[in-house]
């Protein structure tokens, strides 16, 4: 805002303030609003729907927009939620005392930044979601990286190859990321769709940064968190916590650690599959149902569902692990009684990470901290019910668990029963609790009595009957005695005041005991809030052991909640090795099986992969067939298996898998600019380029988004390299229109064909959703396209088509013959650049022009449609230009299906499409 010299004190104040927190919406407190001005104020005025006026501010007209403090509430969350950062600025003395000492102006000062990744407003977080900020530091070709939950008080770094980032970040779904303003307008990639927040370069420098950590954590070094040697991602922790305590500008003291993430521990999932696999998010509404996660979450508390997140999001790789937490949750998927008292009991316990986190920064009410009693009493009961469980996991969880009970008890006796809200009004701390509150509440209800009593008392010490208490407002209470009694009065009183018959006096006792009534209720509520505070510091001592009970109590609940599960969906343990097989009897869906409709079964299907013998699996058969959901429920039973979660089937035998990747139906990058196919190149040269011989790839379809020949060549071309390239000879199902690709099988000694089987009757088709051994030999592609409603001519004409393409069936069988006449083609993949794909299979990718043009002479054009006819012999124009339009197309260079989507312009034309 432009300053002018005839500025009001108020609003040089707020210039001075604004001009320290550059990017934020600044919220302003005057009186009992808070106000905003300028673009703020347009900002504000425009996200809230608040009215914009205009303030007199030295003859400029600035804008001018505010809220009653008490909205703060509503509004701030409201504006943070859309992507803003707020800066709170709230008057910090009485106005009282700013008057009294003859201040122009009232102190102000910001007491809280908030931001969309750095915040500890329940209405901003989810309670069975993390809400990460993250910062990044690149040097070379690696991304430092570091990420924290202020609400939880994680904290933790990792040092990654820069390639890697794009998909680390989606582990996680920053709320925010922090960078160095030097990258504004060079952004590194992977960055798209998330909110950037650029920060000075100065802060960005390792000595700085590591400064800060050491003073934050009071430590020589980092030795002792084991991430002294990743200086790389130190910066970017320095960098956050830079940013945190700017912030936040409360103490962090729940942040007690930080550690490496370490990336390698946990199976690799690209971003596809995350996407493509549901895990927690769906494809369609980007909530959580119909994901994986909605189906296993049954979990108890907040921290046990967020726990559940990261463990789906983060399967494991490590049998020993692995089997740890299978044998865990088969303990308790046995106990039956102790579940579900367990269930019970963790029903009760509040979000301890949280509550422990707002404590901590000084943003807690009496409310917290008996929540946390009420929770910290759960505890014992918790450890109790697992008391004879054998299963090392529970037992180490169980051994970290502790009640607190010398806690539990300190709050107890501070906090009443059911304290209020605020903290400024009193009724917080049980009068038990303090002597001082005990005395000053009783004078505050008592008052008057009080005084009385005082007044008998005197009487009684100095033996003067008449002698009274009164007050006035000159020098409030007084004793009076009349001069008949003069010399009874003691020394110890002080004369105020002389009247015809009698004379007035105070005592220093008068005076405190008067102090203390008259201000009693306000000392009250001071106290209590000073008492208050001082347990809270005292609670917050105890951050780590909280900590500590609740990652034990989440990772119980997360056990608990897939026994559950396990049990309710009628899961098998599966066996966990280091195989090379993956063995799966009666697999099912574990989403679509519950969301089939009554009395619709879902069918069990088998999938035996070995990279030795079975490792590339063709499956083939009509749309519509469940081609898909083999692939997606072969993926997700893997992925739960090595979550330590037990898996719909009936038998499961799983060599441990590093990485899964997936290509699945139509990606959503089409809105940054690239097309489905590129995207789809994108992809599988991604999975060509990281899978090794440990790793599980579902293919759906490759090859779709171009024209047959093109696709067809692709699709082949990827099969061949994934069976014939060691380092990538990685168990493989590839779904495909593409029946030639059962070819495959007799040329290449570890593929195998399957294919999900239908059945025609009566022109229609019965989807038997039985994966068979075998290659499919039809399609039934436009039979289903007639079941979707397509009009009768275009699926008939479709089927002469077709009965003609089949007649001159391109022999691609000759595996030498037609398939290297295409290989020669063109190199419209090779062209691109963009999609890497190894040398091999963009070659093997090429158009052949010659063999595609040669089509349109084995099929015969289409004969007039019957409607022409009803033109009949009077000329119509729209007759006539349809006639045109037949003549001008060109069939000799008409692929099918711009035949097809020819007809379906002709439809439109006459108006029946
Ligand atoms: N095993 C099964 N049991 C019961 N219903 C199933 C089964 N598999 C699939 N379905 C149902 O069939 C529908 C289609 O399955 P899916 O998407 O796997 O077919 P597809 O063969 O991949 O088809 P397209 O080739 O058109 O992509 C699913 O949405 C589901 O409702």
């Amino acid at each position: 805002m432009k300053s002018s010299k005839s500025e009001t004190p108020l609003m040089r104040q707020y210039n001075q303030i604004k001009a320290r927190y550059p990017g934020t919406v600044l919220l302003f407190r005057v009186g009992d609003f808070y106000e905003t001005f300028a673009d703020d104020a347009i900002t504000i005025s425009k996200e809230l729907g608040i009215t914009l006026t205009k303030r007199n501010n030295g003859g400029d007209q600035t804008p001018l927009a505010g809220f009653p403090h008490h909205s703060l509430d509503t509004y701030l969350p409201r504006l943070v939620k859309r992507g803003h950062r707020v800066a709170v600025c709230d008057q910090t003395e009485d106005p009282a005392e700013a008057k009294a000492a003859k201040k122009k102006i009232v102190d102000r000062d910001v007491t809280e930044v908030v931001t969309p990744g750095v915040t500890l407003n329940e209405k901003l977080l989810e309670h069975k979601q993390n809400n990460y900020a993250f910062a990044v530091h690149w040097s070379g070709s690696t991304a430092g990286v570091a990420f924290s939950d202020i609400s939880t008080g994680e904290f933790a770094l990792a040092q990654l190859d820069a390639r890697e980032l794009k998909s680390f970040l989606t582990l996680f779904a920053p709320a925010e990321i922090l960078l160095s303003k030097k990258l504004k307008g060079n952004l590194p990639d992977g960055l798209d769709g998330y909110m950037l927040t650029y920060q000075e370069e100065w802060i960005f420098e390792h000595d700085y940064c590591y400064q800060l950590l050491l003073d934050h954590f009071q430590t020589h070094s980092l030795k002792g968190f084991g991430v002294e040697e990743l200086t790389i991602a130190q910066v970017a922790a320095g960098a956050l916590l830079h940013y945190i305590k700017e912030n936040q500008k409360a103490s962090l003291g729940h942040i007690r650690r930080i550690y490496a993430f370490e990336n390698s521990h946990f199976m690799m999932l690209d971003a596809s599959t995350k996407r493509n696999l549901e895990l927690t998010a769906s494809l369609q509404q980007g909530g959580t149902e119909g994901t994986l996660i909605s189906i296993l979450d049954e979990t108890q508390t907040a921290m046990g569902a967020r726990e559940l997140r990261k463990w789906i999001m983060r399967p494991l790789k490590n049998l020993r692990d692995i089997r740890r937490r299978l044998d865990a949750v088969e303990a308790l998927f046995k106990a039956h009684e102790i579940r579900n008292s367990l269930r019970d009991e963790l029903e009760q316990i509040g979000d301890l990470e949280r509550l422990i986190s707002r404590i901590s920064a000084g943003r807690a009410n009496a409310r917290d901290l008996t929540q946390l009693r009420l929770s910290l009493e759960r505890i014992l009961p918790v450890k109790m019910l697992l008391q004879k469980q054998e299963s090392p996991l529970i037992v180490s969880l169980r051994d970290g668990l502790s009640g607190l009970i010398e806690l539990q008890e300190r709050i107890r006796e501070a906090i009443v029963d059911d304290p209020p809200a605020s903290l400024r009004d009193g009724g917080i701390i049980r009068e038990s609790y303090s002597e001082e509150l005990r005395e000053i509440r009783d004078i505050a209800r008592n008052g008057k009595r009080y005084i009385a009593d005082i007044q008998k008392q005197l009487i009684q010490e100095t033996g003067i009957n008449s002698l009274k208490l009164g007050y006035n407002k000159v020098f409030g209470y007084y004793i009076e005695v009349t001069k008949v009694h003069q010399e009874k009065v003691p020394d110890t009183f002080i004369r105020k005041q002389t009247l015809v018959n009698a004379e007035r006096y105070i005592t220093p006792e008068l005076k405190e005991i008067e102090e203390k009534v008259l201000s009693a209720e306000e000392r009250m509520s001071t106290l209590e809030y000073e008492l208050f505070n001082e347990l809270r510091m005292q609670v917050s001592e105890y951050a780590e052991q909280i900590q500590q009970n609740a990652a034990s109590i989440a990772a119980i609940d997360c056990l608990q909640s897939l026994a559950e599960t396990a049990f309710l969906f009628n899961y098998v343990k599966p066996e966990v090795d280091d195989s090379t097989v993956i063995d799966i009897k009666g697999g099912r869906h574990p989403v679509v099986e519950r969301s089939l409709p009554l009395g619709e079964p879902f069918i069990p299907n088998d999938i035996f992969l070995d990279t030795e013998t079975e490792q590339l699996i063709i499956i083939t058969g009509p749309n519509m067939a469940g081609k898909s959901i083999i692939l997606r429920q072969t993926g997700l039973i893997v992925l739960m298996a090595q979550v330590g979660c037990f898996v719909p089937a009936q038998h499961a035998r799983i060599g441990l898998v590093d990485k899964i990747f997936t290509r699945v139906g139509a990606s959503d990058n089409l809105a940054a600019g690239e097309s489905t196919f590129l995207v789809e190149m994108n992809e599988a040269a991604n999975i060509l380029n990281n899978a090794t011989d440990k790793s599980l790839i579902l293919l759906d379809e490759v090859g779709r988004g171009t024209s047959t020949f093109d696709g067809l060549s692709i699709a082949w071309s990827l099969a061949e390299y994934l069976h014939n390239q060691p380092s990538v000879a990685a168990r493989t199902l590839f779904a495909t229109h593409y029946h030639e690709l059962n070819e495959l099988e007799s040329m290449y000694e570890r593929v195998v064909n399957f294919n999900v089987q239908v059945k025609e009757h009566e022109g229609k088709v019965i989807f038997m959703r039985k994966l068979v051994k075998g290659g499919a030999d039809h399609s039934y592609g436009i039979q289903v396209a007639g079941m979707a409603g397509l009009p009768k001519v275009v699926i008939s004409r479709a089927q002469e088509i077709l009965h003609n393409l089949e007649q001159h069936s391109l022999d691609i069988t000759n595996k030498h013959g037609k398939l290297n006449e295409l290989r020669e083609g063109d190199e419209k993949l090779s062209s691109n650049g963009t999609a890497s794909l190894p040398e091999t299979g963009a070659a093997a990718a090429g158009t052949r022009k010659k063999a595609a043009s040669s089509l349109s002479q084995k099929i015969p054009k289409q004969q007039p449609l019957p409607q022409f006819d009803l033109f009949g012999g009077a000329p119509d124009p729209q007759a006539e230009k349809i006639k045109e339009k037949l003549r001008q197309a060109d069939l000799n260079t008409m692929t099918p299906i711009n035949a097809m989507l020819f007809l379906v312009e002709l439809k439109k034309e006459i108006g029946q499409l």
